[in-house]
């Protein structure tokens, strides 16, 4: 018999191209090298300066997401094109140019493929189970959904990756993250993820892999597995994962980098066999009991300081240690929010439905089960940004775009937006956000801007009432128990 495995184990034995020594790291190979515009120039500019060709182009693919505009007709339809707009289209032409030169395949804006690298991997079924997957991005962690072993990586390692399309990697460890139970209506993956980065804090994993069990995690679609997925990274865990299984095959079967006909039977096959062995042990194993988690929300500025939305701002005196009393501080400072204040009630400026976390089609639909016949607040901005070009047709084929729009809230085009505002969509200093992205850093949204990170269905709730509200209290037959 051989020894128990986890999927991770399984995953990472399978592409070592070497192993690891005392002062070497690991080689792994790289089944799939996702490119954006933001990290990659420097790296083919290496390529440049060595003369090395793109040693897999067909493992390679690129898009533009981060610096476009999420305005229709993209950068020739803008109002302005000023000094910050004519960097970002030179961003985007940059990685236009070197796509052709190095014969790299790019869904371009206008493309209707394009769309948050994120989302658009696992909607063309490029991202597969057993794939090892990397990015010049953080949130790579994502196609961990499909178990998949992906990492974000920087941009000297892009230019690795690129002319290798290998990577080295030291062996990181195992944490089971285990949500047992079931989750109460109008709470969602975002909160199931909210909390974990609560319970781990956002060191809390660092140096691991984390593998995501449990009833909860079995009953969640493939997009809320990619939300889960999504904000490992903001654990500090290395990457996260859930096992392949029919949910998985369901989602991928028939997409158009999926395998067919007897190829499709024996990738199922090959696919079933990664989950982790029954006695395989992780190095940690944290267990969260799922049918206990409320909406929840955040009122810091890092994506562990979250609470139920419920619940009051806690106290930073509460807390032991003097270094982590002086950055809670510091947060409810910044935020401009009261310890022991209700957070419902708070006045919000501006909702931003969006981001690789949150903005797939079922995000898009639990945003409209709110919005629905409502209107949004005087007081708010709300922007409804689709994750991708395929994502935005989706919404629009089921009326959801009437539904946004005749509430009052901005319908938009595919891209990052104000997840990250380096693209034009962002905050005003001051102003406070309730967001369905993933990071609530001091001015990730803009400089001076205010970040509460929620679920879609949260999100949804501050734009129609303009304050911080309990979904459950706007959902039919959803009142809070
Ligand atoms: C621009 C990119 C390097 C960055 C990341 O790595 O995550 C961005 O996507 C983010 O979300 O902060
Ligand atoms: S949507 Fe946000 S988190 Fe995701 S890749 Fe873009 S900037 Fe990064």
């Amino acid at each position: 018999m051989s020894v128990p495995r986890t999927l991770f184990e399984k995953l990472w034995d399978r592409h070592v191209v070497r192993a690891e020594t005392l002062d070497t790291p690991a080689v792994l190979y790289v089944d799939l090298h996702l490119v954006h515009e933001v990290t990659s120039a420097q790296a083919f500019d290496e390529l440049r300066r060595r003369g090395i060709r793109v040693r897999a182009p067909h493992r390679t693919i690129a898009t533009m997401d981060h610096s476009t505009p999420t305005t229709p007709g993209g950068f020739a339809a803008l109002p302005v094109l000023d000094d910050a707009n004519r960097s970002r289209q030179a961003q985007v032409e940059t990685l236009a140019r070197n796509c052709a030169e190095f014969g790299v395949p790019l869904l371009p804006l206008g493309d209707a493929r394009q769309g948050i690298v994120h989302v658009i991997g696992p909607e063309l079924g490029l991202t597969q189970p057993g794939m090892t997957v990397v990015c010049g991005d953080s949130h790579t962690s994502t196609h961990g959904a499909f178990g998949a072993l992906a990492f974000g990586v920087g941009t000297s390692q892009v230019a690795h990756v690129l002319a290798t399309q290998c990577l080295l990697q030291t062996k990181p460890k195992t944490l089971e993250v285990r949500v047992d139970g079931a989750l109460a209506p109008g709470v969602s993956a975002k909160d199931v993820i909210l909390a974990v980065c609560a319970t781990l804090g956002v060191g809390g994993a660092t140096g691991h892999v984390i593998e995501y069990t449990g009833a909860v995690i079995r009953g969640l679609s493939m997009e809320e597995r990619m939300t889960v997925c999504n904000m490992s990274i903001e654990a500090g865990a290395r990457a996260g994962m859930v096992a392949p299984d029919d949910t998985t095959f369901a989602y991928l079967q028939g997409r158009p980098h999926a395998p067919t006909g007897a190829a499709w039977d024996a990738a199922v096959a090959d696919w079933r066999a990664l989950a982790t062995d029954a006695g395989a042990t992780f190095d940690r194993s944290v267990t969260i009991d799922g049918s206990a988690l409320r909406p929840m929300i955040t009122y810091g500025t890092n994506p562990g300081m979250g609470v139920p939305i419920d619940a009051a701002v806690p106290d930073p005196d509460r807390l032991d240690d003097r270094a982590e009393r002086e950055n809670a501080w510091r947060a409810l400072r910044y935020m401009g929010l009261t310890p022991g204040n209700p957070l419902a009630g708070t006045p919000v400026d501006v909702v931003f439905l969006g981001s690789c976390t949150n903005s797939r089609l079922s995000d898009l639909r639990d945003a409209a089960r709110v919005l629905r016949g409502r209107h949004v607040a005087p007081n708010v901005r709300a922007l409804v940004v689709p994750g991708s070009q395929q994502v935005k047709r989706a919404a629009e084929a089921e009326g959801l775009h009437h539904v946004f729009q005749e509430a009052g809230a901005e319908w938009r085009e595919a891209g990052c937006s104000m997840c990250i505002a380096m693209n034009g969509d962002q905050l005003r200093p001051g102003q406070l956000a309730v967001s369905t992205s993933n990071r609530n850093f001091e001015g990730r949204q803009g400089s001076g801007g205010r970040t509460l990170l929620a679920s879609p269905l949260t999100a949804a709730a501050a734009a129609v009432t303009g304050v911080i509200t309990d979904p459950r209290t706007l959902l039919a037959g959803g009142a809070p128990a």
